[in-house]
């Protein structure tokens, strides 16, 4: 009998298993969104298997890339210091898959602002991420904020992003102004970027 909704239950003892069966759901044209938070969420975070990408910076939030899933989806950890925060932002019509790897993330949903970007932005709803959630978005879905609400612990959090971009919207919360940004890494498969490639760093 076909189970159309669920084909496999996937169950990744590590962060390697973890990429391994995610090249896998990515192989074919269609991602079925349930399937990926599912698996995501089912990895129990362990810092030793993500330490190496954990690379922290004084004054934001910083990108650092995992795997580039066979040019499917971009897999990437973040790091979060003590109240570091995003801005409202898109994500460039792709899927958004967050899991947190540590300590606790607040995400804020905003709808789209009007066409003409006049008025603030109103909050549609927040909630707090714990450790191994995984939340997802997109823009159908609406914008979202990013925060680490601690003033005392950082956080770090896993992204897949499919298919992968490197710009996205980012919107001023009293007018509803629209900013095109280039987003970069603060370092890739463990390495720090090299400044050249990263002096016009602005993530979001
Ligand atoms: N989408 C953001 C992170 S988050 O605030 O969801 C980024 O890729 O930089
Ligand atoms: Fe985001």
């Amino acid at each position: 009998m076909d189970h159309p909704m669920q084909t496999e239950v996937w169950n990744p003892q590590t962060l390697k298993e973890l990429i391994q069966i995610l090249h896998q759901l990515f192989s074919g044209d269609k991602v079925n969104a349930a399937e990926v938070q599912t698996l995501m969420e089912s990895y129990e975070s362990n810092p030793e298997e993500w330490s190496q990408y954990a690379q922290f910076d004084q004054f934001r939030y910083t990108r650092n890339l995992v795997d580039k899933g066979n040019g499917k989806f971009n897999l990437m950890v973040l790091c979060w210091g003590e109240g570091h925060g995003s801005s409202i932002h898109d994500h460039t019509d792709s899927h958004c898959f967050m899991k947190i790897l540590q300590g606790n993330l607040k995400e804020t949903l905003f709808d789209w602002p009007n066409k003409r970007g006049t008025g603030a932005m109103l909050k549609k709803s927040e909630r707090v991420l714990k450790e191994n959630q995984c939340a997802y978005i997109n823009d159908s879905i609406g914008l979202h904020r990013v925060e680490n609400p601690s003033h005392t612990e950082t956080a770090v959090s896993l992204h897949l992003y499919s298919p992968p971009f490197d710009t996205c919207s980012t919107f001023d919360q009293r007018t509803g102004h629209k900013q095109k940004v280039k987003m970069t890494f603060y370092s890739q498969f463990g390495e720090r970027t090299p400044f050249e490639l990263s002096v016009s760093h602005e993530n979001n």
